[in-house]
């Protein structure tokens, strides 16, 4: 009886699956995803490679690869292409960190998932314990260890920044920005890592090796050095070596790519006891519509479509972002940090929507994506189940559960309904088209009329 169910279960589930991967892969191939734009002009790109070949060099297969020419990194060309994260850094651009239908994302996942470890060394700042891997190939990964199991509800009484962070919630994040059609996460891969083997034997790291220890039931644990949550009763441990993780491929180095933090000012007080002025001023956008940059350009809209991913995966602890230095403010933002995400799904945050509530702005193709996503043959749930089926750590187990998976269907209805009110309401514009997106040279903006 008990395996008829069971047997049951997995058919249902591997049909949800299989239909799913045909939805998902009609939405990527649906016309309002593939809006065709004008070529990139060379200003537009974030970096561009210069190889140096020396005469004497030539037989040798060791090339010097420099980026914008002062940066030199020795790259093995024995075929003509660069690693896949070199192609990633290659394939930033003003408007997006990589292209939709992506030659390159295959190989780039792979390599995180699969290349062998040659170093992990903590990463210094932030509040949370967190590694910087390194490849053979000299590429680079930002990885998060499993820190609560997935499944595991936040506590109603903690406050979001005392939530842990969550390795699943910066894969699942990915995924579903790619879903939206934004492409501003960098990849992120699940992987089990072998905490002897690929942390402790490798790190040179010699604050991290010495928090190393052995649990009471034999598992391998670690706490390294922060600010928060490092210590004995805060450690990460393998099962008994093997960890799950999260590895974001790394963004270009700092010393290449500068990049500015800008503080949201829907930010929350991170206090238990005040309120934010967006919390208590009536009419807090007015003012934030007239401030530089959200006075001009795709600023605004571009919060809007980073407000709407917060709210569908729930995320409270976006207190900043950041942008390319390189493209002013006529960029787009980067959704980096998302392990707060994904805590709960018995419960939806409304206030994360307050400020397309409070603005009633929203980019005309991001709409038009979410309408999509509300349909049943592109359903929000389904395509994310299918899409993060493709992670490694899937076999280990789904990395949203279905309950997780619901509640972005129901917050995604949340949203349309929220936009819906504003069309009702406001006289002005609510949906705005950026031409500047979709056609990046063409640089002006214009609104639809409602
Ligand atoms: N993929 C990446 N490549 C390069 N740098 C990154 C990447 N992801 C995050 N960072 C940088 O590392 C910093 C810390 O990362 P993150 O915010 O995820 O950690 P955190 O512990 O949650 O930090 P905080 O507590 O300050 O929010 C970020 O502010 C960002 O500048
Ligand atoms: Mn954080």
């Amino acid at each position: 009886m008990l395996t008829t169910i069971v047997s049951r279960y997995s058919t249902n589930r591997s049909e949800l699956l299989e239909s799913g991967l045909s939805k998902l892969k009609a939405l990527f191939d649906h016309p309002l995803c593939n809006i065709p734009g004008s070529p990139i002009p060379e200003e537009d790109w974030l970096l561009k490679v210069i190889p140096k070949v020396k005469a004497s060099e030539k037989s040798s297969q060791m090339w010097s690869v420099s980026y914008n020419s002062y940066w030199f990194i020795p790259v093995l060309l024995n075929s003509n292409s660069h690693p896949p994260w070199l192609r990633f850094h290659l394939g930033i651009s003003r408007w997006q960190l990589y292209p939709h239908h992506d030659p390159n994302m295959e190989a780039l996942t792979q390599q995180l998932a699969t290349h062998r470890v040659v170093s992990a060394v903590q990463k210094s700042g932030g509040t949370q314990l967190k590694l910087v891997m390194s490849f053979p190939n000299y590429g680079k990964a930002m990885v998060k260890p499993m820190k609560q199991d997935r499944n595991d509800e936040t506590n109603y009484n903690l406050y979001y920044f005392s939530d842990f962070e969550r390795h699943n919630a910066e894969i699942a994040a990915f995924h579903l920005d790619r879903i939206l059609g934004y492409r501003r996460v960098p990849p992120v891969v699940g992987r089990l890592v072998d905490v002897v083997k690929e942390v402790k034997e490798v790190t040179t790291d010699h604050k991290l090796a010495r928090t190393f220890f052995t649990s009471p039931v034999g598992n391998v644990c670690f706490y390294g050095q922060c600010s928060y949550y490092c210590s004995t009763e805060h450690a990460v441990c393998g099962r008994p070596r093997n960890l799950e993780a999260s590895l974001a491929v790394m963004l270009p180095d700092i010393s290449l790519a500068a990049r500015r933090a800008w503080r949201s000012p829907w930010r929350r007080s991170y206090s238990r006891s005040k309120l934010a002025k967006w919390e208590t001023e009536p009419d807090y956008c007015s003012k934030v519509k007239k401030t530089p940059p959200y006075n001009k350009g795709t600023r605004l809209v571009d919060f809007m479509d980073m407000v709407i991913l917060d709210f569908l995966m729930s995320n409270m602890d976006r207190h900043h972002y950041e942008t390319f230095e390189k493209f002013g403010n006529r960029t787009f933002l980067l959704h980096l940090d998302n392990g707060r995400a994904f805590g709960r799904h018995s419960k939806d945050e409304p206030s994360i929507l307050s400020p397309l509530e409070q603005c009633c702005r929203i980019r005309r193709s991001t709409w038009l994506r979410l309408r999509l996503l509300s349909l049943p043959q592109y359903r929000l749930s389904d395509v994310m189940r299918a899409s993060l089926s493709n992670d490694p750590l899937h076999s280990v187990a789904p990395l949203l559960s279905e309950p997780h998976l619901a509640a972005l269907d129901r917050r995604l209805k949340t949203v349309l309904e929220t936009v819906g009110r504003c069309q009702k309401q406001r006289q002005e514009s609510v949906i705005v088209c950026e031409q500047a997106q979709l056609f990046p040279q063409a640089g002006s903006r214009w609104t639809y009329g409602m």
